[in-house]
């Protein structure tokens, strides 16, 4: 058996949002029309760290491809990334695997391409401010993508640590604020991605129409958003099935979900541009 190993930095050196924000489109496109096979994920809880291993496979028929993610999420880790994976790829057609590959960067990248594509549809053409919630490796690649979707004329950033705010702010020529609040009045698009198990965005902090992608909390019993926000917006999710399983915000605030973003796309469900809306990611 000759299994190929694809480092970080090659798949770095390949993977551009001008590519992957289009494919992710199509990909949450075939996924609502239940052209892939793809259970939720399963999930090893590691108690000791607060973490998990998640198992999560796919196989698409119509792209002959047939692969696993194995991706860990140690939120205590400082001295290396809290999130770390590997994917391994099979020959669809006879099972050998081929490839295994990182698959650090493309949860990193993948994550913040979906979250352009909801911000594409359900966020307004003239959106100036990005507010982004949190300073680690998905505000980085949030800001990156989001930048490539709108053209933001200034991006206010808030984390629990200013000082980590301040070193984003002065990377990407955005703000730093002391709090979610300040940070949030004015914007157009908000992304939050903390690793808080408790609400960091409160309703009445949102202006009306406001799009919020909401990124981190993909566990059942913990929360990002405040449940009054989860209510009363229009709720997109990337997988029904997932949100009903994984997602505190979703389980516990007993929002409706008004459509899968594929759905959205395929234009079985409208974007509520006008509407304040907030996009559940969870990871598929
Ligand atoms: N929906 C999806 O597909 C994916 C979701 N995620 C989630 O997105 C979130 C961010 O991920 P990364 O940027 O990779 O992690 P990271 O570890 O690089 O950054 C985490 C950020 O959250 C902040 N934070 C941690 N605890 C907090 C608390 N209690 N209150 C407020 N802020 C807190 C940290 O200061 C840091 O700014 C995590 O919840 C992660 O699990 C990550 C990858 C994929
Ligand atoms: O899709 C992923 O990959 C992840 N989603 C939720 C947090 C862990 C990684």
């Amino acid at each position: 058996m000759d299994i190929k190993f694809i480092p970080a930095e090659d798949v770095k050196r390949v993977l551009h949002f001008s590519e992957l924000i289009p494919q992710m489109e199509s990909a949450l496109k075939k996924f609502s029309s239940k052209n892939v096979e793809q259970p939720v994920r399963s999930i090893v809880s590691v108690k000791e760290a607060n973490g998990f291993l998640g198992v999560m496979p796919a196989y698409s028929s119509t792209d002959q491809a047939l692969a696993v993610k194995l991706v860990t999420f140690y939120p205590q880790n400082t001295d290396v990334p809290t999130h770390n994976a590997i994917i391994a790829v099979f020959n669809s057609h006879n099972g050998i695997p081929e490839v295994i590959m990182d698959g650090e960067v493309i949860t990193t990248m993948r994550t913040a391409a979906v979250s352009a594509v909801a911000t594409k549809y359900l966020a307004a053409g003239d959106a100036s401010t990005l507010a982004v919630l949190g300073s680690g490796v998905q505000a980085r690649s949030h800001i990156q993508a989001l930048s490539s979707i709108r053209s933001f004329k200034k991006i206010n950033i808030w984390s629990r640590t200013k000082k980590n705010a301040e070193k984003l702010a002065g990377e990407v020529g955005g703000t730093a604020y002391d709090s979610v609040q300040e940070a949030v009045k004015d914007a157009d698009v908000i992304v939050t991605v903390t690793s808080s198990s408790t609400p960091v965005l409160m309703k009445d902090w949102v202006k009306p129409g406001t799009h919020v992608n909401a990124v981190g909390a993909c566990r059942p019993d913990w929360q990002e958003i405040d449940p009054d926000l989860m209510r009363s917006s229009v709720l997109y999710v990337d997988s029904r099935e997932a949100a009903m399983k994984e997602s505190g915000d979703v389980i516990l605030s007993k929002a409706d979900i008004f459509a899968e973003l594929g759905e959205m796309v395929l234009g079985v469900k409208e974007a509520e541009v006008q509407k304040t809306t907030v996009f559940k990611s969870l990871g598929v």
